[in-house]
C-alpha cells in the first residue's frame, strides 16, 4: 500500500498504456496525449515507462494551457495532472481505476529525471538546441520541443527589451505634468497613471495592467501624444506607431476607445495627426498566411514600425507572443496593455500574467533605486523603496483605480471581491442590493424570461428592417455568457434553450442551421475573408431574402455567404473564454450548480467584468453559495518559467557585473 493507501501500480508498458486508454475514455486525458506518449514508446522501446507517462502528462498539460510539466508538482500532486472531475465528497471515483498516484508511488524526482535523460528522445536544455529531440527536460520542467522552443526564444526577445534605459528629454518631464494635470489625487496615493506613462517613456518593453475602465487607453494616447510630439520637435518626422489586438473585436474596441481618448488630448492638430486610430488584429499585422504557422514578418523582415502597442496582452499566448517578438525590429518600442487577472490565453501560455507576478508589483513595491529616482524627478512621484527589486519590475505598471466602475457599482464590488480571494465578500455583496446587480435561480421559464427581455431591443430592430450597422450595434446589448462547456446549462445547452425561447416569441424561424437573427462566432482565423477567431456577427437576410453573415467592419459592415462560414459556431451563449476582448452593456452569466473545478476566480472576475451596465448571476438550480465561495478561491497557476528564467538571467549578470559597472 502507499502513502495515501492506494495500491500501488508495477509500471510496466502494459500496465502504462492500459491504464492510459481508460484515462482517455473517462475524459482524463485526451487521445491526443496517448498518442504522443505510443509514439515515444515506438521511437524508443526500451526507455522507462515513466517516460511515456511524463510525455502523455506533458501534452495533457498544453491542453490545460500550461507550457510545460512540473514534474514536482505532480509528484506531490499526482491528481493535477490530469482532468479529474471534482470528486462529489472528496471520495474516490466510482470505477476501479489506477490512479496517477498509484503509479507514481515511490517515484522520486531524480528517479524521474535519471529515466528521463537516460531516453534518446529527451534532450537537456543545454543542448537542446542543437537536437531534434520531442522532448526537452529543462531543470524539473518537461516541454514539447516546439513549446521549450517559443518560452526560450520569448524569454531571450524580452532580456534584450529589459534594462538600459532610453534618454528621456529633460523637457518631456513638463509635458508630461501637463498632460496629467487634470488627473484628481487622492490623498498620498500615486497617479498611477502618470507613473506608468513615464515607466514607458524610457523603456523598449512596459506592461501597463490594470481592471476595465483603469485608463489604460487614456494612459497610452497620452504616451503616444508625448512621444510624437518629441519625434516632431526633433527629427520633424512622426514615429511610425501601430495599434493590434489578439482578436478582431479586442482590434475593434481598442480602435474605438483610442479615437475617444485622442478626441479628450490637448495637444496640436498635428501631434493629434500623427495618432494612429485604427487598431488591427496580430495576425493580420505580423501577416499570417493560409495554412502555415508562419507569417510574413518575422526576424529577417522585421515590423516596419517604431512602436507597437498591443490591448488585451493577457489572450496572448506564448506562441504568438514568440511570433511577435520575434518581427519587433530591435529598437521599436513595445507596449503591452492588458489586465493580468483575467483569464489567460486559450492556448498555452500566460506570458502577461507570468511577467507580472515575476514582478511583483501587486502591492506597488518593486522599483529599482535609479527608476524611482527618475520617476520622481520625471512625474514627480514618491514611490516607496522596495524591499526587493528584479528586473521585470522597472517594466511593470499596474493601473488601480477604475473610472468606469463607481463606490456605488455593484460589478466594480463583486470584482474587487473576486479578485481578492474574498468568497464571503463575494457572496455578501451579491445580497447587497446594488442597482447593477441580480441573481437568478435558473429554471426553465425564468431563464427564458430572462433571455427574451435581454434580446428584445436586437429582435425588434430586425423585424422593423432597420440597417445591419444598427442592427450589429445592438449585438454588444445583451449577452449570456457561462462557464461551462458541456451539460444543460454549458454553451451548447444553452444555445438550445435559447434559440428554442426566440423561437416561441416568433423571433426566428429556425432553432437549427442557418436562419436570420443567428449570432455567430469565428472559430479559426480566415486571413481570405478578413475574419478571425472570435469575432462576433449576425445572421441577417437581405431584401431578397438571402441570409448574409454581417460583421462589424470599421465604421461599416462586412457581409459574408454563409456557406463560406465553415468555421463559426452559434453565439447566443458564449463561454467566459471566448468572451475575452469583448464587452457587453448587460451580461447574463450562467453558473453550474456544483463546484468545478474549471470555475475559477479568474474565470469569474473575467466574466463579471465582461458586463458594462448590468450583471445578472444566474445559478442553475440547486446552486448554492458554496459553489461561489470555491470558485472565488480557486486560482489557476499557469506552470511556465519565463519570469523564472529572466530572474536568473539578471541575477547571473548581477554576478558577472558586480565587479564594477552599474547594471
Ligand atoms: N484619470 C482619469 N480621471 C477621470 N477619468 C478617467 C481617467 N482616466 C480614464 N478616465 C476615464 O475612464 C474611462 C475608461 O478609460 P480608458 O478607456 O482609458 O480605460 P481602459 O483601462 O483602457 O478601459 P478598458 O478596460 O475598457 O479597456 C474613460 O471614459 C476615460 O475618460
Amino acid at each position: 500500500m502507499t502513502r495515501e493507501g492506494v495500491a500501488r501500480t508495477a509500471l510496466t508498458r502494459a500496465t502504462l498504456f492500459e491504464t492510459l486508454a481508460l484515462w482517455v475514455e473517462l475524459g482524463w486525458l485526451r487521445q491526443l496525449d496517448r498518442h504522443f506518449a505510443i509514439f515515444l514508446a515506438d521511437r524508443d522501446p526500451q526507455a522507462d515507462p515513466l517516460v511515456w507517462l511524463a510525455a502523455a502528462l506533458a501534452s495533457h498539460q498544453l491542453g490545460r494551457g500550461h507550457v510545460c510539466l512540473s514534474l514536482s508538482r505532480v509528484l506531490a500532486t499526482p491528481r493535477s495532472a490530469l482532468s479529474l472531475p471534482p470528486l462529489e465528497g472528496g471520495g474516490e471515483p466510482a470505477q476501479a481505476v489506477v490512479l496517477p498516484e498509484s503509479l507514481l508511488d515511490g517515484i522520486t524526482l531524480a528517479g524521474w529525471t535519471a529515466a528521463l535523460t537516460a531516453s534518446f528522445t529527451v534532450a537537456m536544455a543545454r543542448e537542446a538546441s542543437g537536437s531534434a529531440t520531442p522532448l526537452v527536460l529543462d531543470g524539473e520542467r518537461l516541454y514539447l520541443r516546439r513549446y521549450w522552443q517559443a518560452e526560450s526564444a520569448v524569454a531571450g526577445h524580452l532580456r534584450r527589451r529589459l534594462g538600459q534605459p532610453l534618454a528621456v528629454a529633460d523637457a518631456l518631464a513638463e509635458r508630461l505634468q501637463a498632460l496629467f494635470a487634470g488627473n484628481a489625487r487622492q490623498g498620498d496615493e500615486p497617479d498611477w497613471q502618470r507613473v506608468a506613462c513615464a515607466l514607458a517613456l524610457r523603456q523598449r518593453l512596459t506592461i501597463i495592467s490594470g481592471g476595465p475602465g483603469t485608463g489604460k487607453t487614456t494612459t497610452v494616447t497620452r504616451l503616444l501624444a508625448l512621444l510624437q510630439q518629441q519625434s516632431l520637435t526633433r527629427d520633424g518626422e512622426a514615429l511610425r506607431i501601430r495599434l493590434a489586438a489578439p482578436t478582431g473585436k479586442a482590434a475593434a474596441r481598442l480602435s474605438e476607445s483610442i479615437a475617444s481618448a485622442v478626441g479628450r488630448l490637448d495637444v496640436t492638430e498635428v501631434v493629434r495627426d500623427a495618432i494612429p486610430q485604427q487598431a488591427q488584429t496580430l495576425h493580420r499585422l505580423l501577416g499570417a498566411r493560409p495554412d502555415t504557422r508562419h507569417f510574413r514578418h518575422h526576424a529577417d523582415a522585421p515590423l516596419s514600425l517604431d512602436l507597437l502597442v498591443v490591448d488585451e496582452a493577457s489572450m496572448v499566448d506564448l506562441e504568438m507572443m514568440a511570433a511577435l517578438l520575434e518581427a519587433m525590429p530591435t529598437d521599436a518600442r513595445l507596449i503591452l496593455l492588458g489586465d493580468k487577472d483575467q483569464l489567460a490565453s486559450v492556448e498555452a501560455g500566460s506570458v502577461l500574467g507570468d511577467l507580472c507576478t515575476g514582478a511583483n508589483v501587486a502591492d506597488g513595491a518593486g522599483y529599482s533605486e535609479p527608476t524611482r529616482r527618475y520617476l520622481q524627478s520625471m512625474a514627480g512621484e514618491n514611490l516607496p523603496v522596495a524591499a526587493e527589486t528584479n528586473p521585470l519590475a522597472d517594466h511593470v505598471a499596474m493601473l488601480r483605480k477604475s473610472f468606469r466602475f463607481h463606490e456605488d457599482s455593484g460589478i466594480g464590488a463583486l470584482a474587487r471581491a473576486a479578485n481578492g480571494g474574498d468568497g464571503r465578500g463575494f457572496v455578501q455583496v451579491l445580497k447587497e442590493g446594488f442597482k447593477d446587480l441580480a441573481t437568478l435561480d435558473i429554471d426553465a421559464a425564468a431563464f427564458e424570461r430572462a433571455v427574451v427581455a435581454g434580446y428584445r431591443d436586437l429582435f425588434e430592430a430586425v423585424r422593423a428592417g432597420d440597417d445591419s450597422s444598427s442592427i450589429l450595434a445592438l449585438q454588444s446589448r445583451f449577452q449570456v455568457l457561462c462557464a461551462l462547456r458541456r451539460g444543460p446549462w454549458g454553451v451548447e445547452g444553452l444555445n438550445e434553450r435559447i434559440a428554442q425561447a426566440l423561437w416561441h416569441q416568433g423571433w426566428i424561424a429556425r432553432t437549427e442551421g442557418w436562419f436570420a437573427g443567428r449570432p455567430v462566432m469565428v472559430t479559426h482565423n480566415d486571413p481570405q475573408l478578413g475574419l478571425y477567431n472570435g469575432d462576433l456577427g449576425l445572421t441577417l437576410a437581405d431584401e431578397a431574402g438571402r441570409l448574409r453573415v454581417c460583421f462589424p467592419h470599421g465604421d461599416g459592415v462586412r457581409q459574408v455567404l454563409p456557406s463560406r462560414l465553415d468555421a463559426a459556431v452559434t453565439a447566443f451563449a458564449m463561454t467566459v473564454h471566448k468572451s475575452q476582448g469583448s464587452e457587453f452593456e448587460h451580461v447574463l452569466f450562467a453558473l453550474p450548480a456544483r463546484s468545478n473545478p474549471i470555475v475559477t476566480r479568474e474565470l469569474i472576475y473575467t466574466g463579471i467584468t465582461r458586463a458594462r451596465l448590468r450583471l445578472t448571476l444566474a445559478l442553475a438550480q440547486g446552486g448554492d453559495e458554496r459553489m461561489l465561495r470555491d470558485a472565488v478561491a480557486r486560482q489557476v497557476v499557469r506552470d511556465s518559467a519565463i519570469a523564472a528564467r529572466l530572474l536568473k538571467d539578471s541575477r547571473a549578470l548581477n554576478r558577472t557585473d558586480s565587479s564594477g559597472s552599474e547594471v
